[in-house]
């Protein structure tokens, strides 16, 4: 289980300090599917980035399975069991896809076992074996390839910051299964950044960032109409209901 205990993170720009993310607690149970939504700015990515390891927290502590991870740098938390999938991921160039795989999984995968990886983000995995993953790859082949280094191992938790970001409407189709499979054999925590109602509609829980703060977390068809209805337009009316965590 991930344990989140008043995280904030503070940066400072120009002398001048700017709190990104305000007391922010929540968690994910084991083989639970937690959504993380809310408007543009309001800190989701920033929330992911803390839990991967890239920032450092001002405050708070990041407990997974009882371990206090909160200074653990990226690798460690990677051998702690989290997996992520950037919301822009990183290229590497003079590397295959074949070898990022390789490496994600942490021993040299056989071909067919990365064409059956490629083949579930929806990549035709004879054309992408020996690309290079650079510049030349797209936006939405390289988050699909990035998507499938996620899945080639379990994890306790995987964390996939806007997966539907640059995605055509058919190989969405298919990340949503590939989330419903998992999520259907709870073997894995999902944290999941997403605008997607398809996406939101799968989670057991909600949660919406704004402003830095939670202003809302609760079961799916709790939190559901508010980012249906009127309050979606209006993000000020979900800061006036308080947080409710
Ligand atoms: N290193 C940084 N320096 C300056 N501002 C930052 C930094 N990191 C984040 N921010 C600011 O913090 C706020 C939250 O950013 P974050 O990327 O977490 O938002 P988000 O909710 O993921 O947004 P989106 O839905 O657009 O992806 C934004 O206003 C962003 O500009």
């Amino acid at each position: 289980m991930l344990k989140v205990e008043h995280l904030s993170y503070e940066i400072e720009e120009d002398g001048k300090k700017q709190e990104i993310l305000k007391d922010v607690s929540f968690e994910v149970k084991d083989g639970e599917m937690l959504v993380v939504t809310g408007p543009n700015g309001g800190g989701k990515s920033t929330i992911a980035k803390l839990m991967m390891g890239l920032y450092k927290a001002t405050e708070g502590k990041i407990w997974l399975d009882g371990q206090d991870i909160t200074s653990l740098p990226i690798y460690e938390r990677a051998k702690a069991g989290i997996g992520f999938a950037f919301q822009q991921p990183p290229r590497f160039k003079g590397m295959t896809v074949r070898r990022l795989l390789s490496l994600a999984a942490g021993t040299d995968l056989p071909k067919h076992i990365c064409c059956g990886l490629l083949s579930r983000v929806g990549l035709c995995a004879e054309e992408y074996l020996d690309r290079e993953v650079d510049a030349t790859l797209s936006g939405g082949e390289m988050k699909r390839i990035e998507i499938a280094t996620v899945l080639v191992k379990k994890h306790k938790l995987c964390i996939f910051d806007e997966p539907e970001a640059g995605i055509d409407l058919w190989s969405f189709a298919m990340l949503v299964e590939e989330f419903q499979k998992l999520h259907t054999e709870k073997k894995e925590s999902l944290l999941l950044i997403s605008h997607q109602e398809r996406i939101i509609q799968m989670a057991d829980r909600v949660m919406i960032i704004d402003g830095g703060q939670v202003t809302k977390c609760g079961p799916t068809q709790e939190i559901l109409p508010y980012l249906t209805g009127e309050a979606i337009s209006h993000p000020q009316c979900l800061k006036n209901q308080g947080a409710a965590v």
